[in-house]
C-alpha cells in the first residue's frame, strides 16, 4: 500500500471520530464557555486556565455528543438529516466509539480536575450526565418537554467557564445559564417544525409531532418572548451596560420578528431561517456581552 493511501485512510478515520463529537454544535458550546471565563473576572483570564479549561470542557462535550450518537444510531440511520453520521454509515464501530468517548471524556475530566479545579470537573461531569443520559436516554423518547428540561445541560457551559476561572458560581453566571436555557426551545422547535416528519418517522415525541404545528408555533413565540425578557436581566442587574443592552435589543427584535412570522404565516423556509438565525443570535449575543464587559459604561 502506498504511503499516500495510508495517509488518506488515516486522516479519513480521524475525521470520522471528529464527526462523532458534533464539532459545529460543540464549538458554539465551547465558545459560550470561553466567554463565561472572560466575563467572570474584570481583567485577564490566566492563560493556563483559559487553555486547559477550554480543552477540558471541549473534550467532555465531544464525549457527550459521541455518546448521544452511539445511543441514537438506530434513529440516526432513518432520518435524512442524520443518516450520514459515522455510526449509521458503519465508518466506526460501537467498541471504537466507546473507547474514543471514554478516552476523550476521561482526559477532559482529568485535565479539569488536575489543572483547573474540582468544582469545574464535577459540574462538567454533571452536564455530561444531563445531556448524554438524562436528556438523550430518558427524556428525549419520553416527553415533548425533553428539550426544555434537557436544555439545562446545553445552558451550563458559561457556568463551567465561570467556575473554571473563579472556582465558584455567582448569580451573574446563572444569568448566562438562563439566557441559553430560554434560547434552546425556540432554537430547537424551529428545526423540529420543518423536520417534523423525520421525527414522526422514528416515533420521537417532539412537540410538533405530539401537539401539532400550531401549538409549537405558539410556543416558539412564547419562549422567544421569555428569551427577550431574560436577555434584559444582565442590564437590569448591572452585570452589563448600554452596549450590551442595545446589542441585545437589536438581536431580540430580529428573533421576535421571525417568531411572530412563524406564528402568523408559517413556512418551512421561514422555520429554517429562524433556526439558522437562532445560532447567529446566540453567538452574537455572547460577543456583545464580551465587548460590553471591556467597554462597560
Ligand atoms: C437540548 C438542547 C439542544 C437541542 C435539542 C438542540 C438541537 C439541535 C439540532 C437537532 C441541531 C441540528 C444538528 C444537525 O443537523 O446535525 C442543532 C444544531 C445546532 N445547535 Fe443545537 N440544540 C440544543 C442546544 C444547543 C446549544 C446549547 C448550542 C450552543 C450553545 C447549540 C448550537 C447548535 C449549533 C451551532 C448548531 C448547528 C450545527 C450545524 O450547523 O451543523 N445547540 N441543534
Ligand atoms: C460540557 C458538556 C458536557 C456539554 C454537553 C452538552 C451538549 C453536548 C449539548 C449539545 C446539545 C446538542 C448537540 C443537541 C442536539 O440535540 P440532539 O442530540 O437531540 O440532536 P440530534 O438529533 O442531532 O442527535
Amino acid at each position: 500500500m502506498s504511503a499516500s493511501l495510508v495517509w488518506r485512510q488515516t486522516t479519513s478515520r480521524i475525521n470520522q471520530f471528529y464527526r462523532l463529537t458534533k464539532p459545529r454544535v460543540v464549538s458554539l458550546i465551547v465558545f459560550t464557555a470561553v466567554i463565561g471565563m472572560f466575563l467572570a473576572v474584570p481583567g485577564a483570564v490566566p492563560i493556563d486556565i483559559l487553555f486547559l479549561g477550554t480543552l477540558g470542557i471541549a473534550l467532555v462535550a465531544g464525549a457527550a455528543a459521541a455518546l448521544n450518537c452511539l445511543v441514537e444510531q438506530k434513529f440516526d440511520a432513518v432520518m435524512a438529516r442524520t443518516r450520514g453520521r459515522p455510526l449509521p454509515q458503519g465508518k466506526v464501530s460501537v467498541p471504537e466509539t466507546l473507547f474514543f468517548l471514554g478516552l476523550i471524556g476521561g482526559s477532559g475530566l482529568f485535565i479539569l480536575h488536575q489543572w483547573v479545579n474540582p468544582l469545574t470537573m464535577w459540574l462538567t461531569l454533571g452536564t455530561f450526565v444531563g445531556y448524554a443520559i438524562i436528556y438523550t436516554i430518558i427524556l428525549k423518547p419520553l416527553t415533548p418537554q425533553n428539550i426544555v428540561i434537557g436544555g439545562a445541560s446545553g445552558a451550563m457551559p458559561p457556568v463551567l467557564g465561570w467556575a473554571a476561572v473563579t472556582g465558584q458560581i455567582s448569580p451573574d453566571a446563572l444569568l448566562l445559564f438562563l439566557i441559553i436555557f430560554a434560547w434552546t426551545p425556540p432554537h430547537f422547535w424551529a428545526l423540529a417544525l420543518y423536520r417534523k416528519h423525520e421525527y414522526a418517522q422514528i416515533g420521537m415525541p417532539m412537540l410538533p409531532v405530539t401537539h401539532g404545528d400550531n401549538f409549537t408555533r405558539l410556543h416558539v413565540l412564547l419562549y422567544t418572548l421569555i428569551l427577550c425578557v431574560v436577555t434584559i436581566l444582565p442590564y437590569i442587574s448591572q452585570m452589563s451596560g448600554l452596549i450590551y443592552l442595545v446589542g441585545a435589543l437589536v438581536l431580540d427584535a430580529i428573533f421576535l420578528y421571525y417568531a411572530i412570522q412563524i406564528y402568523r404565516r408559517y413556512s418551512d423556509q421561514l422555520a429554517r431561517t429562524t433556526f439558522k438565525y437562532s445560532i447567529i443570535y446566540l453567538a452574537l449575543l455572547f460577543v456583545v456581552l464580551l465587548v460590553d464587559h471591556y467597554y462597560h459604561f
